[in-house]
């Protein structure tokens, strides 16, 4: 495969941990952007031409536009991430490029991520740390910092992919909790697993107490937990979401936080990223926001290296990708 790629150009948009790059300089010519800050789209524009090969993340917008400056010789895609909305599969379809993802390996950093979320924003860690830190810690107080409790209660799950059913995993086996589901397929096996019972979206977000957010962003997503949605959830309930934040209403939740229509929410993913300071959800004292760390375990993004480096190789040979979203 080395003697057949060797001549091929590759763009990495960011640096990756791990050895795997190793492997892709054997096979073929690699430009690694340097920086911690992505490439600007116009800096990303010139730095594709040319190449076969791409190694991208969730920031960079890979559309049509950004594959006809590459030049038809580019014939892979590969993004360091199992979510792909940054990139536009029907453009590299008609196109001939393949793209891969790097799903499973972060499922469990993922879960594990959604589920101290949830607890971070019902009992107002992030918050009560700040207090301490800050050096406004008075006193036991009997009525501070109050939050909810998630064992036995109903858990309801928003897209039981693999992240939503490792995060339901969690919940019903460690605390006992009921569960409700949305999903377009049929879900037998975990049902049969966890106990779980399939509703439509607004009866999941009626009854549930927990709500946590793991379906795909996609035209239909996109908004999905709007003003409609989560005025539907229990006042006593926490949003968690660990998905993409355009799934949910960003001015509907502010409200609903402000307004204490909802307990309070537990955020891995916003609208944009970053969301700078001074924004209404980050000055929420209901609201914990982390900056997109779901997959961030040296586990996690190790084999994500490798699966990001495997599929661009075997694009770059004609081959099938070990993952591919097409
Ligand atoms: N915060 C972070 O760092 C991370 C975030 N993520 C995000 O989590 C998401 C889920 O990952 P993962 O569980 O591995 O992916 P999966 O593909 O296993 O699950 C995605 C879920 O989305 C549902 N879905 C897809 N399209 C639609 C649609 N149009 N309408 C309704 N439901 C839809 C699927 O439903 P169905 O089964 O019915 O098709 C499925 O339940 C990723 O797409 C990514 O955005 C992932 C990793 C880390
Ligand atoms: O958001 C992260 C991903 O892998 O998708």
């Amino acid at each position: 495969m080395g003697i057949e790629t060797m001549n091929h150009s590759v763009l990495v948009t960011r640096q990756i941990p791990g050895e795997s790059l190793q492997r892709l300089r054997e096979v073929c010519e690699v430009e690694v952007w340097p920086e911690a800050i992505p490439p600007s789209r116009d800096e990303l524009c010139r730095l594709v031409k040319g190449r076969h090969g791409l190694l991208t993340m969730l920031s960079d917008r890979i559309d049509g536009e950004l594959m006809d400056v590459a030049g038809d010789q580019l014939c892979v895609v590969s993004n360091y991430a199992v979510g792909f909305n940054n990139i536009d599969v029907d453009a590299a379809k008609t196109r001939g490029v393949a793209v891969g993802n790097t799903p499973d390996v972060l499922t469990d950093a993922t879960a594990d991520l959604a589920v101290s979320l949830l607890f971070a924003a019902s009992r107002h860690v992030l918050q009560a740390g700040n207090q301490v830190c800050e050096g406004e810690w008075k006193t036991w107080e009997p009525t501070g910092w109050l939050g909810v409790e998630p064992s036995g209660k109903t858990l309801g799950i928003v897209g039981m992919g693999r992240i939503g059913k490792a995060t339901a995993k969690r919940l019903v086996g460690g605390w006992d909790m009921n569960l409700l589901y949305t999903s377009r397929s049929d879900q037998g096996d975990v049902e049969k697993e966890l106990g779980g019972r399939r509703v439509e979206l607004d009866t999941l977000l009626a009854e549930s107490d927990f709500v946590s957010v793991h379906v795909a962003l996609t035209d239909e997503t996109r908004n999905l937990i709007d003003a409609d949605a989560i005025g539907k959830m229990k006042s006593t309930s926490v949003l968690v979401n660990t998905a993409r934040g355009e799934i949910v209403d960003q001015d509907a939740l502010v409200d609903a936080l402000n307004s204490r229509a909802i307990f309070a929410a537990g955020l891995d993913v916003t609208t944009p990223e970053p969301l700078s300071a001074d924004h209404a959800l980050v000055k929420s004292p209901h609201c914990v926001i982390l900056p997109h760390i779901g997959s961030a375990t040296h586990t996690s993004r190790n084999a994500m290296s490798e699966i990001a480096v495997d599929n661009l190789i075997a694009g770059l040979a004609g081959k099938p990708l070990r993952c591919s979203v097409i």
